[in-house]
């Protein structure tokens, strides 16, 4: 993973290729030179051919309707063809032509329509036409919202360029930035989340992205908004101006600021917008109280136990307050959960399980309402009421994908409906009102609230969705949409299974809001934030505080002070600044005393005495080490040789001196003592050293008469004897080394190893001629199941 890698995943084949597009998989190894050189010359040819059809297409008056019909590669027209791609839908049809020429793209189309093969295609080919290799660096970004969203670009790429050879890797954050970092330099094509990448751009080295052609936002509104603003601005700023950028969402606008913000030049607006949502999906809304939300949730899933559904909620304590009742309520239909706070590892999972399944349930937040291409998903409800009309198109957009057919519900509290209704009426959306059958209704009230009495746990979820659902309702910006005063919270609660309405307070909210936006805007310019303080006072910009102002800004001062206090002797006059602790007398001292009453006086090294005064200083006492600092310099005293003391250093008088004789006598006299004594040293050594290899000589004559006699032994022993013996014999003989096999072994150490596979490489790629640059062929068969599949196969072509 990516995790984060992650890491930059790169794709590498699981299975190798069977098929060679083109005719590209011929022998390597028995072409003959002037083959090789024929070859080369028709991949120039066709590579001038193709430019020269990309400078004549006329992307205003071609009206094409498939991808063969498009001067595309072989490389690409073979890996669309394998992934069952042929017919070009409406904004493939109008965004490829003009991509492909270079041109700036703001593209629209509803949800499921095939953004995606509208910007891979021109990417993947811009690459192509420019022959592009590992030495130019990092050619083609794609940036998306959401971790799950980069996962399947990238799965579209490896699908559709599995005859291309770029390397391309995922950088989605969940591995270590150094694990990462080291893959990165070498990638031509990266999918990512704006944050991650941001941090690669920052600090990883050797990332060159001077050479960047083209850069794709995904989502782009979603990208562009608020929260990513400041990591996209900063991301944008790393990159190269002469460059080609497209922009795709199914709500994208042609706002101005954003155009100037990714320095787009003359971009060309693409919208395919005969309707804001497909024609082959169904919408509804149904009147709700939110009291009533758990039962009529509930009962709905009920219903439709044979179904694939997406229920969208609020926050991710929803989710998980709602996944774990029904859950433990056992509706007959698997259920999942998805949200942001998942690891990401788990995410992949779920994401995994959901595509796969049949019928199933998954509760999610709007971590999955843009782009996700789940399969064949029959029903998405909105459980509750989305933001703005953008988030609830691109909820619905998770069913109803490439012209099949889907169903939507939205559920609305009775205080909701009419300022919902019109905006989404205000939009062209088709949406009709249903209601639930009176029949079907069933209330679970009861069965929660028995559920949160005996599960603590629940019941603590319940409280937290109560909390999160209230404060997302108080904090919404669409006034005429959502009104908190109107909404039952009592009965809110009780349907929750709560006992009583949990408190809520929406300052705090607010400031957790605004600090998070501020983290992330302030993040990237570098700028320190608001402080400690955080009251949401504004202070001017050019206001100086210290670290004194924040000190005393501070809440909670009176934690520190009661704990201060504590310290301090209760009989201490506070007011005193400076406090004359009294010393006791010699007789006053208690040594034994642990009342801690008063200052007491505990004598120490040399007379010395400490004043004990607090707990701290009492506790010093058992202290060796630090009490060793009240000891004062050590001296050191060497002992001769008949005990007796002295210091390191003695000055002989200069009595003495004279008394010993001259300077000359004395230093001879010196000198032979000490040849004597290492004379004598030395003929002890030798005597030592002399027994010594005695020893070892006796002992090593004892082992040698002891082994004369064991091979005696073995020798009287019987031979073996039945096939039982044979066998035996046979599997030691064999498992002894033999000369020339160890040669062998040896040799193949040496041998240079055949190269591990690269990205999207061909089982066959051995016997097929490399192409120009030294690139090789992509293939990919099989696609990876989890993110340890991904990254598996990133270290495959990695560490290469
Ligand atoms: N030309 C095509 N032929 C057949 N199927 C296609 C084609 N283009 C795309 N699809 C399929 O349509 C589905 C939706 O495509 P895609 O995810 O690109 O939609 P999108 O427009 O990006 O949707 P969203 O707005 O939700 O992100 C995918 O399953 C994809 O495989």
């Amino acid at each position: 993973m990516p995790t984060r890698t992650s890491l930059a995943q790169t794709s590498a084949p699981k299975d190798k290729a069977k098929q060679k597009p083109n005719g590209k998989g011929k022998s390597k190894g028995n072409a003959p030179a002037e083959s090789k050189t024929l070859k080369r010359k028709r991949e120039k040819d066709d590579l001038e051919k193709l430019q020269a059809a990309v400078n004549q297409l006329d992307p205003k008056t071609s009206a094409l309707t498939k991808f063969s019909e498009l001067p595309l590669s072989a490389p690409t027209a073979s890996g669309l063809d394998a992934s069952h791609f042929q017919n070009l839908t409406d904004i493939q049809a109008r965004a490829i032509p003009l991509a492909l020429k270079g041109q700036d793209i703001l593209g629209a189309a509803k949800t499921g329509s095939g953004k995606t093969l509208a910007f891979l295609v021109p990417v993947i080919e811009t690459l192509y036409r420019k022959q592009w290799t590992e030495l130019d660096g990092l050619g083609a970004l794609i940036i998306a919202p959401t971790r799950e969203l980069a996962v399947q670009i990238f799965e579209v790429l490896r699908k559709i360029g599995r005859y291309h050879h770029f390397s391309a890797g995922l950088v989605i954050g969940g591995k270590s930035l150094k694990d990462e970092a080291e893959r990165l330099a070498r990638m031509n094509l990266l999918v990512c989340t704006p944050g991650r990448m941001l941090q690669h751009l920052d600090q990883t080295a050797g990332l060159d992205v001077d050479n960047l052609q083209i850069l794709v936002l995904d989502e782009a509104d979603r990208i562009m908004d608020m929260g990513f603003q400041s990591a996209v601005d900063a991301l944008v700023e790393h990159l190269p101006k002469t460059r080609q950028t497209m922009l795709f969402s199914a709500t994208q606008s042609k706002k101005v600021s954003d155009l100037a913000r990714l320095s787009m030049k003359d971009p060309e607006y693409v919208a395919v917008h005969e309707a804001a949502t497909p024609s082959t999906l169904t919408q509804h809304y149904l009147v709700t109280p939110l009291a009533e939300k758990m039962d009529t949730l509930y009962g709905f899933i009920k219903a439709n136990l044979k179904s694939k559904i997406i229920i969208f909620l609020s926050s991710g304590k929803q989710v998980r307050f709602i996944y774990e009742s029904f859950r433990h309520l056992q509706p007959g239909i698997p259920l999942l959960h998805l949200h942001g706070r998942q690891k990401q590892l788990a995410r992949m999972e779920i994401t995994r399980r959901f595509t796969s399944a049949q019928h199933s349930c998954l509760f999610a937040t709007d971590v999955v309402a843009r782009g996700v291409d789940f399969p064949a998903v029959d029903w998405v409800v909105q459980g509750d009421c989305p933001e703005d009309v953008d988030t609830y198109i691109h909820r619905i957009g998770r069913t109803a994908r490439y012209e099949r057919v889907g169903r939507a519900v939205l559920l609305l509290d009775p205080s909701e409906e009419e300022g919902m209704v019109q905006r989404l009426q205000q939009r062209k959306i088709p949406i009709q009102r249903v209601n639930v059958k009176e029949k079907k209704k069933q209330s679970i009230k009861s069965k929660i609230q028995d559920m949160c009495f005996h599960q603590p746990d629940l019941k603590y979820l319940g409280q937290k969705a109560f909390i999160s659902y209230t404060r997302s309702i108080g904090l919404q910006k669409n006034k005429d949409v959502f009104k908190l005063d109107a909404l039952d919270l009592q009965a809110y609660s009780e349907s929750l299974g709560l006992p009583e309405m949990p408190p809520v307070r929406f300052q705090k909210a607010e400031d957790i809001r605004r600090l998070k936006n501020r983290s992330r805007a302030e993040l990237s310019s570098g700028s320190e934030g608001e402080g400690e303080g955080g009251e949401g006072k504004k202070r001017t910009k050019d206001e100086v505080r210290t670290k004194y102002d924040r000190m005393f800004e501070r809440t909670n001062q009176d934690v520190l002070s009661s704990h201060y206090s504590n310290l301090r002797p209760a009989a201490e006059d506070d007011n005193d600044f400076f406090a004359v602790k009294r010393v006791l007398n010699e007789d006053e001292f208690d040594p034994e005393s642990k009342s801690g009453g008063g200052p007491r006086v505990v004598p120490i090294y040399g007379g010395q005495e400490l004043v004990i005064d607090s707990k701290r200083r009492e506790k010093l006492l058992t202290s060796k080490k630090k009490m060793l600092k009240y000891k004062g310099q050590s001296t050191k005293i060497v002992f001769d040789d008949d005990g007796e003391a002295h210091s390191l250093y003695e000055l002989q008088g200069e009595e003495d001196f004279r008394q010993a004789g001259d300077a000359e006598t004395q230093r001879q006299r010196f000198v032979q003592a000490e040849a004597d004594r290492v004379r004598e040293a030395d003929l002890e050594d030798k005597q030592l050293a002399k027994e010594k290899r005695q020893e070892k000589k006796v002992k090593r004559k004892e082992r040698e008469r002891m082994e004369a006699n064991d091979e005696m032994d073995a020798a009287e022993q019987p031979t073996l004897g039945g096939s039982g013996d044979a066998d035996a014999a046979l599997d030691f003989l064999r498992s002894l080394p033999i000369a020339g096999e160890e040669a062998q072994q040896d040799e193949d150490d040496e041998r240079p190893r055949k190269k591990p596979k690269k990205w999207f490489e061909d089982d066959s790629d051995d016997e097929k001629p490399k192409s120009k640059k030294g690139r090789k062929v992509i293939e990919v068969t099989d696609a990876p199941d989890t993110l340890e599949d991904l990254e598996a196969l990133a270290t495959g072509l990695l560490d290469d």
